[in-house]
């Protein structure tokens, strides 16, 4: 038998949703394309969020991403934080070292997000520390206050430091369902008691 018809069946795949929050022009799409692609477009025009898929191994382990990338059209905007929450499994939250606007924006924005979604804070354009406004220890400080991990990463330089906050959120997100799992299975083992005759059984007619 012929093994070229044999594929992967779809239920082996982990679906995982990101979405990506960011300030304009931080380099949210560079980072995106960076990791679907192993590219840097350095021009990326769009007016509107756009969604990918991109299958990936994950530690071995067969992972269909699912990115958002969120489109702000200014400062002030702010993505709808019920239907992020709703939508992702995880949130990469963006800010870029050299504009201490969009630093202030991930701040905002984690405010009205108010979850407990897993996330990761993500320094871009670490190639332009001669503009840096942003220094590494505010935002080691404000990766702690989220409790999340933190990196400072460039779309433009690097190829696996911008996969590997991929894949760090992502087994962020498979350690956290791990554990809703597992507390759902522990309170309902927990919940269950051994079998006793109840008031409403004793009422049952006997025969
Ligand atoms: N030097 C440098 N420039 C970058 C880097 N990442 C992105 N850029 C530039 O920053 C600008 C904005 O990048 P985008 O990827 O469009 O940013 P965005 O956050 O998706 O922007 P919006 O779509 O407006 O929300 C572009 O000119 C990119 O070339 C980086 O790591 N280093």
């Amino acid at each position: 038998m012929s093994t070229r018809g044999i594929r992967r069946k779809k239920s082996t795949l982990t679906d995982l949703k990101i979405a990506v929050v960011g300030a304009p022009g931080v380099g949210k799409s560079a980072l995106i394309v960076r990791f679907l692609t192993k590219r840097y477009i350095g021009e990326y025009d769009h007016q509107t969020e756009n969604r990918y898929k991109h299958e990936a191994l994950v530690d071995g382990e067969p992972i269909l991403f699912e990115i958002l990338d969120t489109c702000p059209k200014t400062d002030d905007e702010f993505p709808n934080a019920s239907e992020l929450v709703q939508w992702a499994d995880g949130l990469l939250l963006v800010y870029s070292i050299t504009d201490r606007n969009t630093f202030n924006y991930i701040r905002k924005a984690k405010c009205d997000l108010q979850t407990d979604t897993p996330l990761q804070l993500v320094a871009n354009k670490v190639d332009m520390v001669h503009l840096r406004q942003v220094s590494r220890d505010e935002g080691e400080i404000l990766a702690k206050d989220f409790e999340c991990k933190f990196s400072e990463v460039s779309a433009a330089d690097h190829v696996d430091q911008v996969a590997d906050v991929f894949h760090e959120l992502c087994r962020e997100v498979l350690a956290s369902k791990r554990k809703s799992k597992q507390s759902l299975l522990e309170r309902m083992l927990g919940g269950s008691r051994p079998y006793n005759r109840g008031k409403s059984d004793s009422n049952l007619p006997k025969d």
